[in-house]
C-alpha cells in the first residue's frame, strides 16, 4: 500500500504528518507514504487574530478538495483546528495519538505567577486570554499570530515577555526545552482536541477507514469525541472562549470545561464511568451558569 498524505506546509503540520506516516508504516509491512503539501488560504492570512477570521474551517476546506479529487488519500490535521461540523462525504478515523494536551508558558523571565505586573503575554486565543486574566489581571495580553517559530522569534526579539502556546506543538518541533511552565486543567482548560491528531479521508474509502479504525485508541477517541461534543452542544466557534479536556483516570472519565464570552467564563468539572454522563452534566451546568 502507498499512501499520499496531505498536509499544510508549516513545520508543525509537516512534523505531524510525518509522525502519522511513520506510525502507519510500522503497522503494516511494505507500506510506503509520501507527503503532499497543500498551501491553504488560511496560511496566507496571518495578520488578523484567529477569531476574526471567517471561520475555523479555512484550513480544512481546501484540503478536503484534494481528498475529493483523489490527489491525496489522507489528510492530517491538529484535531483542535477541525470544525465541529464534518461535511458530508468525509470521515475522521478514530483517534490513535495525543501528545501533551495542555497549554504552556514560554518565558525567560520566570513562571506565570512570578512575572512582574505589566508584563506582556502573547497569545492568539480568546480562550487562553479569558482564563489567564482570571488568574492574573495585572498582565497585558497581546495578540500573536504566525507559526510557532516566528512566535518564538518575536518573544526573543523582546516584543513579548512571555508566550502561551500549546505544549504539543512545541514538543513536536523538538522545542520542549523552551517550556517554562505547564498550565493544568484547573488553570487553563485546553482547546477541544488539543494535542490529538486527526486523520481525515473520503467516506467512500471504507477499507482504508476500517484499517485505520483497527489502530485506534478507543479510550482516547472517546475522550476527544466528548470534548468535541461539548463544543457542538454550546455552539462553539473561534469567537467565544470555549475549551474541554477529558481523560480516563481510576476507571472514570474526568471532564473539565470552560465556556463564556468577553465578560465572563464558567468552568465545570465532572467525572463518571460513562463519558456521556459527564458530558451531559458539563453541558447542563455550563448552560445553567451562563444563561441562568
Ligand atoms: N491554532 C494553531 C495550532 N493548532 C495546533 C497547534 C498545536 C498542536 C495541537 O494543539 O495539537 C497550534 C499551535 C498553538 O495553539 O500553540
Amino acid at each position: 500500500m502507498h499512501l499520499k498524505i496531505g498536509t499544510r506546509g508549516s513545520q508543525l503540520a509537516l512534523a505531524q504528518a510525518t509522525l502519522v506516516g511513520e506510525y502507519l508504516k510500522k503497522q503494516q509491512e511494505g507500506l510506503t507514504y509520501e507527503l503532499v503539501v497543500i498551501h491553504t488560504k488560511g496560511d496566507r492570512i496571518l495578520d488578523r487574530p484567529l477569531h476574526q477570521m471567517m471561520d475555523k474551517g479555512l484550513f480544512v476546506k481546501e484540503i478536503e478538495q484534494q481528498l475529493a479529487q483523489g490527489a491525496i488519500d489522507l489528510a492530517v490535521h491538529s484535531y483542535k483546528d477541525v470544525p465541529s461540523q464534518v461535511p458530508e462525504g468525509f470521515v475522521f478515523a478514530p483517534v490513535f495519538m495525543r501528545a501533551d494536551p495542555f497549554d504552556v508558558l514560554v518565558s525567560k523571565k520566570g513562571g506565570f505567577f512570578s512575572l512582574p505586573a505589566g508584563s506582556v503575554v502573547g497569545t492568539g486565543s480568546f480562550r487562553r486570554v479569558m482564563q489567564l486574566k482570571a488568574l492574573r489581571n495585572d498582565l497585558v495580553y497581546k495578540n500573536v499570530r504566525g507559526n510557532i517559530n516566528s512566535r518564538l522569534q518575536k518573544l526573543d526579539d523582546g516584543e513579548y515577555d512571555a508566550l502561551v502556546l500549546a505544549g504539543a506543538g512545541l514538543r513536536r518541533l523538538g522545542l520542549e526545552s523552551r517550556i517554562t511552565q505547564t498550565f493544568d486543567e484547573s488553570e487553563c482548560v485546553p482547546a477541544c482536541g488539543q494535542g490529538a491528531l486527526a486523520i481525515e479521508l473520503c467516506a467512500s474509502r471504507t477499507d482504508l477507514h476500517a484499517w485505520l479504525a483497527g489502530l485506534a485508541n478507543p479510550e482516547l477517541d472517546r475522550c476527544v469525541a466528548m470534548e468535541r461534543a461539548f463544543l457542538t452542544a454550546l455552539g462553539g466557534s473561534c469567537s467565544i472562549p470555549i475549551g474541554a479536556y477529558m481523560r480516563k483516570e481510576g476507571g472514570r472519565f474526568h471532564l473539565f470545561t470552560v465556556f463564556g464570552d468577553e465578560n465572563r467564563i464558567v468552568r465545570t468539572e465532572n467525572a463518571d464511568e460513562d463519558p456521556q454522563v459527564a458530558l451531559a452534566k458539563a453541558v447542563a451546568q455550563s448552560r445553567e451558569a451562563f444563561y441562568g
